[in-house]
């Protein structure tokens, strides 16, 4: 018998929701039993969720994992928690859970890492000047291609939404200048190992966004699918006979197959042949639809990797912290694709 894989929790920053999601979800057996989880963060902080939610909400007790029974790599920390209060030391303390996570991963001791969300502008005060946990991964692994994917299951249909982002973390005003063919071409590469690797996907279908209104409107609404977009994406068609390119899908109806097979919705004329995936060009063009759709269970995974790393879709929410009404079904989701991504490569 294989042995169940062995994952790394971190817990964010510890002032937002993390702690909250990581017990409410450690305490459903379901998302337990096929792994070994072990939480890096602060055994106090935890307690100290904990305790509160215990006294302070609704919940019942078995809502919630006990930290005494939990394994724990416990992290010193200069400050006392304060929810929904981050600051400079919890900013720092979640950057050290990340770190730590990284080191041991890269050691070898754990299969996948599942992070809690993290605030980017306390890291940044703390002065750590990442724009996310994707670029600290990356970095510490030593890649330079790599890409954010979303990943979620409709409850509805179990139809599979994937998708990735072509640029991430920058200013709007500086996605037309980022973008690129090379850029593009390295995504697609990433995309389609993914789908290959992690899904077992051979020949995909891959739909890709425009930039511009109307996919540019032949140039009268924004040249760069007209520039340089359309030409790329014949060159790619050339290189790729076995992956089914279909674009440059104006942006606004873009997420209207996806939408249709996610909601099982196909009572009018557009016949559902949603894609295996979608490459938006920035970070809002592909999150607004899949948080639409999928909020509460949608998973943000860094491919690129050489070890996996998942995490949910959503961030700190200091606005809930403490109130015990956050929703752990994105960190569940995250939980059991790390466990699902760790087995089947495990097995190759
Ligand atoms: N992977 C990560 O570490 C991510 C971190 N962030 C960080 O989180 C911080 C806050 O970002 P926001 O844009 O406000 O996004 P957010 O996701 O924290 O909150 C947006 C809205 O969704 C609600 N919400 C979030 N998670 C929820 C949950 N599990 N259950 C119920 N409601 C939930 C919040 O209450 C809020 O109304 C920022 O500093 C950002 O950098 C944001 C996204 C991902
Ligand atoms: N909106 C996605 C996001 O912020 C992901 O951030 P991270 O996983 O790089 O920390």
């Amino acid at each position: 018998m294989s042995q169940l894989p062995h994952l790394a929790i971190t817990l964010g920053d510890p002032a937002g929701i993390g702690g909250e999601i990581i017990l409410k979800a450690l305490a459903d057996s379901s998302i337990t039993e096929n792994c070994y989880i072990t939480i890096i963060g602060n055994r106090d902080y935890l307690q100290t969720t904990y305790k509160h939610l215990q006294q302070n909400s609704n919940l019942k007790p078995q809502d919630l994992a006990n930290p005494e029974n939990l394994d724990i790599i416990d992290l010193p920390s200069p400050t006392s928690l304060t929810f929904g209060q981050g600051n400079v030391d919890t900013g720092a303390d979640s950057f050290n859970y990340l770190q730590e996570a990284i080191t041991l991963t890269l050691q070898g001791k754990f299969q996948a890492i599942v992070t809690a969300p993290i605030a980017k502008s306390l890291w940044k005060a703390a002065g750590y000047n990442y724009p996310g946990q994707t670029e600290v991964l990356a970095t510490r692994a030593g890649v330079d291609k790599f890409g954010m994917l979303f990943v979620a299951k409709s409850p509805h249909t179990s139809w599979t939404l994937r998708t990735l982002l072509a640029t991430t973390h920058i200013p709007l005003a500086e996605v037309p200048s980022t973008l690129n063919p090379q850029l593009m071409s390295l995504k697609l590469d990433l995309l389609i190992e993914c789908l290959h690797q992690d899904f077992g996907i051979e020949n995909p279908t891959i739909a890709i966004a425009g930039l511009n209104p109307h996919s540019g409107e032949a140039g009268q609404l924004g040249v760069e699918e007209k520039q340089w977009l359309q030409f790329w994406l014949e060159e790619e068609r050339g290189k790729r006979p076995q992956t089914q390119l279909i674009g440059l899908i104006p942006p606004d109806t873009m997420w209207v197959q996806p939408g249709q097979a996610w909601y099982g919705n196909y009572d009018y004329q557009i016949q559902s042949q949603a894609a295996d995936a979608y490459l938006a060009l920035y970070h809002d063009q592909g999150l607004i639809p899949v948080k639409l759709m999928a909020f509460d269970r949608a998973i943000n995974t860094t491919i690129g990797l050489p070890f996996i790393r998942t995490s949910p879709d959503h961030g700190t929410a200091f606005d809930l912290a403490g109130k015990g009404i956050a929703n752990p079904n994105s960190m569940k989701a995250a939980i059991q694709l790390g466990v699902e991504l760790a087995t089947i490569r495990n097995k190759c």
